[in-house]
């Protein structure tokens, strides 16, 4: 008899997840997602299908309506501590300098400037910003500021890190430029990663696997592994794999987007 397959328990699984806001959307129904440790996974879904809802329930930032999200023995109590969140607007305050940002959330956690320096020194030479670390938000680009965002998310240390749509607002350059720079990061570092993004071509770039949601309330329609090892490097934009992932979930994601249409005529 073949031995059996060992069962890996996933890092944080939905379970049936419903929320329902009081005053009566529904912005998710039966949402069933396990996340491998370690995973790279991307969300993508028609606009408004509750992706963004998601993540703040992974984060802990809400509570969902019905349905359990289960974390892996060892971040049963400590997940909230060890979930780092980057938002579409980088939220930098703006009266602090790029150093004060990042060390922020430790300073949060009680710590004192002197205990956080290597911390927050070795977050922003990850992010390569190490000689802007005087500068006021206000003195950087769109692009600097996003770094100094996920500086400011891995400086914890974090086991999971959320994404929701990071670099929407950024020019096509600079987006695939930070699109490395954060599969160079997660590679370093292994934290897991799930992604938020309106854009199939970024979700396959970076993702192990990517979940199309369906139209509100969302739930997973589909969802597309992409087994290209990683690193990835700019030549995987030109592969023949690269693009049938690409054509397939936007076949998914035109498929969300139809029934949603269909549902509403
Ligand atoms: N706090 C809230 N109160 C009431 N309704 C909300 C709240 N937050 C989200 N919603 C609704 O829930 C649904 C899902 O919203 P959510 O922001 O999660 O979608 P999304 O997929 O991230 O959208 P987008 O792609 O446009 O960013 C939407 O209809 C939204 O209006």
């Amino acid at each position: 008899m073949p031995a059996a397959e060992p069962v890996i328990k996933p890092l944080v699984e939905l379970v049936g997840v419903e929320k329902t806001f009081p005053r009566g959307a529904t912005a998710l129904a039966g949402l069933d997602l396990a996340v491998a440790r370690g995973e790279f996974l991307s969300l993508v879904g028609p606009s408004g299908c509750g992706k963004s809802t998601a993540l703040r329930l992974i984060a802990g930032l809400a509570q969902p309506t019905a349905g359990q999200i289960c974390w892996a023995d060892d971040l049963r109590k400590s997940h909230a501590r060890e979930v780092s969140v980057v938002f579409q607007e980088p939220t930098l305050l703006p009266w602090t300098r790029v150093w004060g940002n990042v060390y922020l959330p430790l300073r949060l956690r009680g710590e004192s400037r002197v205990a956080a320096q290597d911390r927050v020194d070795e977050a922003l030479a990850l992010v390569g910003l190490s000689d802007f670390r005087d500068a006021y938000p206000r003195q950087l680009s769109g692009g600097m500021k996003m770094r100094v965002a996920i500086a400011r998310a891995l400086v914890t240390r974090p086991k999971v890190l959320l994404m929701d749509e990071p670099f929407a607002a950024l020019d096509e350059i600079t987006r695939s430029r930070l699109n490395d720079d954060l599969l160079r990061l997660w590679g370093e570092q292994r934290w897991t990663g799930i992604f938020v993004t309106h854009s199939v071509y970024e979700s396959v770039f970076l993702s192990q696997r990517v979940v199309v949601m369906s139209a509100r309330p969302g739930r997973v329609l589909d969802e597309a592994a992409i087994a290209a090892p990683h690193p990835r490097d700019e030549s995987f934009r030109r592969t023949t794999e690269y693009a049938e992932a690409c054509s397939r979930v936007s076949s998914s994601l035109r498929q969300a987007v139809e029934s949603a249409a269909a549902r509403e005529a």
